[in-house]
């Protein structure tokens, strides 16, 4: 019994030792940690968000939002928000963003509107309390293996978006994606935005690359720029607008991304706090 009482004791010593000696250890454990933490708020979260809303609601994401909002501090992040004018729009529209990681869910609640909910991958749902809590907060799920699947519940949504007054957020490069640049959009956003006759709030995270590096196994400390940029209106536009919307809504995210991580990478200083 008193060996057992001991390695508590043992970890506590040797967890700060090691996140001072090895970067790799860092790496691991941050990751770790946020996905433990995660999957622990969402616990706590599902009974709130059950009796607030009583089950599946778009106003849960309240209660996600706040409840997500310090995980930042944990793991040494920042955020440098530009362009919140643009999203004081009123009534439905789509928001896509670029998409590195998994914390970009961080970034995600630090701005995400009111009445806003996500289109995700279905597997995610499968991802136990945070699974859970995702289709609490109405997240649109769908199957990107079967094209005519993810295309039918779009069209849902866009209806939906306009029945209930509901933003979406999208990830259009479909997949996460740390190459440096983005990757070519998919056009499910697109469509979405025509059908629903909504504008689109293209919103950018700056790169990853100067704290946290999966190959070489670094999680440092570090800031994120988010900058959001002016709607895209597309009122008037048909299906055969949807591949030149595509390409002007990359052409703006990729010059945002390139130019707010770059002068990240300039200004690669000490970190603020
Ligand atoms: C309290 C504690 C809480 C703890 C937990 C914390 C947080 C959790 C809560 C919230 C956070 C949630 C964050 C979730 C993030 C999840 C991110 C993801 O899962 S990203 C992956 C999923 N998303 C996407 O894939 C969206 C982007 N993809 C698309 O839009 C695709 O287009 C597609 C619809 C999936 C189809 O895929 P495909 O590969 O076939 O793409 P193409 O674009 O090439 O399309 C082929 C063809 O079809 C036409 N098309 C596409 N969409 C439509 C449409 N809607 N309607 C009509 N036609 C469509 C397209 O034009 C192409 O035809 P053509 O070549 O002729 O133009
Ligand atoms: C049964 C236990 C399963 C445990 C699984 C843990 C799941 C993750 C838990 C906590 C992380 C919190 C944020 C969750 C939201 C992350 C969504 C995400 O980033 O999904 C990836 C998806 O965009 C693209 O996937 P691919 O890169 O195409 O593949």
């Amino acid at each position: 019994m008193d060996v057992l009482w001991m390695i508590p004791l043992l970890l506590l010593m040797i967890i700060p030792l090691l996140m001072c000696t090895s970067s790799t250890f860092v790496f691991y454990f941050k990751k770790f940690f946020y996905v433990a933490w995660m999957m622990v708020l969402a616990l706590i979260g599902i009974p709130l968000c059950i009796l607030k809303s009583g089950g599946r609601d778009i106003e849960n994401m309240r209660i996600i939002r706040f409840m997500v909002r310090h995980v930042k501090y944990l793991l040494g992040l920042r955020f440098e928000v530009s362009g919140w004018e643009h999203l004081q729009t009123e009534g439905p529209y789509v928001v896509i963003s670029n998409h590195q990681s998994s914390l970009d869910v961080l970034g995600l609640m630090e701005i995400l509107p009111d009445r806003c909910t996500t289109i995700a991958k279905k597997e995610l749902i499968y991802a136990g309390t945070v699974g859970l809590i995702c289709w609490l907060g109405g997240i649109v799920f769908i199957n990107r293996k079967k094209t005519s699947d993810a295309k039918s519940v779009m069209a849902d949504a866009a209806k939906t978006m306009l029945d209930d007054q509901i933003r979406l957020w999208v990830f259009p490069e479909g997949t996460r994606n740390q190459n440096g640049d983005l990757l070519p959009f998919k056009k499910g956003a697109f469509h979405l935005a025509v059908q629903a006759q909504v504008p689109i709030i293209p919103v950018v995270f700056s790169s990853y690359s100067n704290f946290y590096l999966r190959k070489e196994k670094q999680f440092k400390s570090g800031i994120i720029r988010l900058k959001i940029l002016p709607k895209i209106e597309t009122k008037g536009m048909t299906s055969d607008d949807v591949a030149s919307l595509s390409d002007k809504s990359f052409d703006l995210m990729r010059a945002a991304f390139l130019d707010i991580s770059d002068s990240i990478t300039r200004s690669n200083g000490p970190v603020r706090h």
